[in-house]
């Protein structure tokens, strides 16, 4: 049991998740998990809500995430820490997910959860990105050059081939940087980032709006993944009014989404209302609006399906290693 095989659990790194688990897996795992959720007790999932414990004296946050679901027979939770103001050299986001033993509750196993969190967040905008597009799109544009920036340049290209890869992002070196690694060009204005883009993603960690509805493309779906506090903006009040809104969890977003508790826009579902085909999408012209959108704020549910497959996939390459 790797370098830990007196402790009654494995530890299992951020390389290991790598090597297990692949993107494409990942996001059939999330389009169940999705879909589960929206299916309220048919479902089997229990999640509450994030916890929060904020970290005022460092400008920190201690997201608590426990979960089950039943029809995996999965348990565990994620202990994930993200301080905005980041120091050079440490990630914003750390995290660690558990996984449990759902008929004992024994500790099986400690997983790195930041590789966790990149991969099956992108994961969970692929699904969305695949329900909510309408037609083949051409331009994907990221806003931001972090880690999400990368896991979610490699999570959309996997369903769709994009003609055009743009990244904007705040710095332009670090934006560069980004662009080299996952083959994309850099916008160095965000408008023209922006400009005739199908496809936006937002993945910072900005807390004022930052993308205005005057600068995309009518038909554009836009999946939100940062401003997770309800004081927090990434978009503004013309973005949000004009889109069909889907979310994760409405719980989650009436509760975190400063995009959308400040700006009133009304949630017309959750994406695994849309995935199951519980809530067909209208016409963008029937219902008024000009852009589609999913704000995801991040679901415990994902974290610990994840964890409970790479778990499980640790465990049999163990085994296929024992001597006979
Ligand atoms: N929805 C989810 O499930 C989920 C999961 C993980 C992270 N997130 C969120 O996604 C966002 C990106 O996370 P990450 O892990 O890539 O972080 P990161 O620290 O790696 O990157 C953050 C990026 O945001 C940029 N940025 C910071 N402040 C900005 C501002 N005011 N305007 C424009 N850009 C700004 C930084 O330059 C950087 O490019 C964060 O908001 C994070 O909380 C959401
Ligand atoms: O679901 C998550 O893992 C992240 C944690 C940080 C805040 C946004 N959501």
């Amino acid at each position: 049991m790797a370098s830990n095989c007196s402790l009654p659990f494995v530890y299992i790194s951020g390389e290991e998740v790598r090597r297990l688990v692949g993107m494409a897996e990942l996001i059939e795992e999330m389009a169940r998990g999705l879909r589960w959720v929206s299916e309220r007790d048919e479902g089997g999932v229990v999640q509450p809500v994030r916890t929060v414990v904020r970290v005022d004296k460092y400008c920190g946050n201690l997201g608590l995430m426990p979960a089950y679901s039943s029809k995996s027979d999965s348990l565990g939770a994620k202990l994930v820490t993200f301080y905005p103001h980041q120091i050079e050299g440490v990630p914003s986001h750390q995290a660690i997910v558990i996984v449990l033993d759902p008929r004992t509750g024994t500790l099986q196993a400690i997983v790195d959860g930041v590789e966790i969190t990149n991969m099956r967040t992108a994961a969970a905008s692929a699904c969305a990105a695949r329900a909510l597009l309408q037609q083949a799109p051409r331009v994907l544009c990221i806003v931001g050059s972090g880690v999400q920036a990368r896991s979610h340049a490699e999570a959309l290209r996997i369903h769709h081939s994009f003609s055009e890869v743009r990244i904007w992002g705040r710095s332009a070196a670090s934006a560069q940087r980004c662009a080299d690694e996952v083959r994309a060009k850099v916008s160095l204005s965000l408008p023209d980032a922006l400009r005739d883009a199908d496809v936006v993603v937002a993945v910072t960690l900005a807390t004022e709006p930052l993308i205005r509805g005057e600068w995309l493309k009518t038909g554009a779906v836009v999946i939100s993944v940062g401003a997770c506090h309800s004081d927090w903006r990434e978009l503004d009040d013309d973005v949000m009014l004009n889109s069909l809104v889907t979310v994760d969890s409405c719980d989650a977003a009436m509760k975190e989404s400063g995009d959308i508790i400040q700006s009133g826009a009304e949630i017309f579902a959750e994406i695994g209302e849309v995935i199951s085909g519980a809530k067909p999408l209208p016409s963008l012209s029937d219902c008024g609006k000009k852009f589609l959108m999913f704000k995801s704020l991040g679901m415990a549910i994902e974290d610990v399906l994840s964890g409970t497959l790479i778990y499980h996939r640790f465990m049999e390459r163990q085994t296929s290693r024992q001597p006979t």
